[in-house]
């Protein structure tokens, strides 16, 4: 679904309300949403990567991306359901010059894409390293590197070791992956590609740790009630309106 930019304020909420109640006495059960960018040169698989953790397959055919796509899987984590929203981005500048101030507005991390058969896309990261920067996202917003394509190993033009290397002067784990073919296909399946699966719920890990909900004691002669609540609400003491950061 491509998303008009005045629909963007509904889907900025960081938690939504089951439709049921499990107890009139109790509020309904909240979902967290963790809001995930995903940026990088045009072409390096985006939404390829997006829709293959999403819908588990590849996609038969893509279109470049215009503004963005966002996409959504609910996965439970410690008995805890939540909803990873992948936001995937235009790669084209003409494509993401107005929504490049909802990618950033209440992101819970970012995922950098290049392809690993195309060093100029590698050559970009800086570049949106520095969007990162100048749409002051905190550094505590975790950013994950991803080299998409690695089942085309044979048309490789990034190293895993340079790449690394760049990883770690960014402080951010790197993963080589495959949208189309997690296991390899020009290698008879041995290339040690991560699974697309995988690396989302790797980021879902490190968010949820990040912002664990908290058994809350009330205080003293409050009764017997006993509320859930989320780590930030302890640090602001409020709900607010839901738009949390890491
Ligand atoms: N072989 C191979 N092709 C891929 C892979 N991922 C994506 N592609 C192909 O790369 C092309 C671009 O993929 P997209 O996912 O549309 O790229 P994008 O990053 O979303 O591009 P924009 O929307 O323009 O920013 C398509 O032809 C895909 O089929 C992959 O893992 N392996
Ligand atoms: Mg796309």
């Amino acid at each position: 679904m491509t998303l008009e930019e005045d629909s963007m304020a509904d889907i900025e909420s960081s938690f939504e309300f089951s439709s049921s109640l499990t107890s009139s006495s109790l509020p309904p059960p909240r979902t967290r949403i963790f809001k995930i960018i995903v940026i990088g040169d045009s072409g390096v698989g985006k939404t390829c990567l997006t829709y293959r953790f999403c819908a588990g397959k590849f996609p038969d055919k893509t279109e470049a991306t215009i503004g963005v796509d966002f996409r959504e899987k609910v996965i439970e984590i410690d008995g805890e359901k939540i909803k990873v929203q992948l936001w995937d981005t235009a790669g084209q500048e003409r494509f993401r010059k107005s929504m490049v101030q909802h990618y950033y507005r209440n992101v819970h991390a970012v995922v950098f894409v290049y392809d690993v058969t195309n060093a100029a896309s590698f050559r970009s990261l800086p570049v949106w390293i520095e969007e990162c920067r100048q749409h002051a996202l905190g550094q505590e917003v975790p950013r994950i590197l991803v080299g998409n394509k690695c089942d085309l190993r044979h048309a490789a033009q990034v190293s895993t070791d340079v790449a690394q290397q760049f990883a770690d002067a960014h402080s951010m784990p790197l993963f080589e992956t495959s949208a189309k073919n997690p296991y390899g296909s020009d290698d008879g399946g041995r290339n040690n590609s991560d699974h697309v699966e995988a690396i989302f719920m790797t980021v879902a890990h490190k968010l949820k740790s990040q912002k664990p909900l908290v058994l809350s004691q009330p205080p003293c002669g409050a009764g017997d009630t006993v509320t859930l609540r989320r780590q930030d609400e302890e640090d602001r003491g409020t709900w607010g309106c839901g738009c949390w950061r890491s």
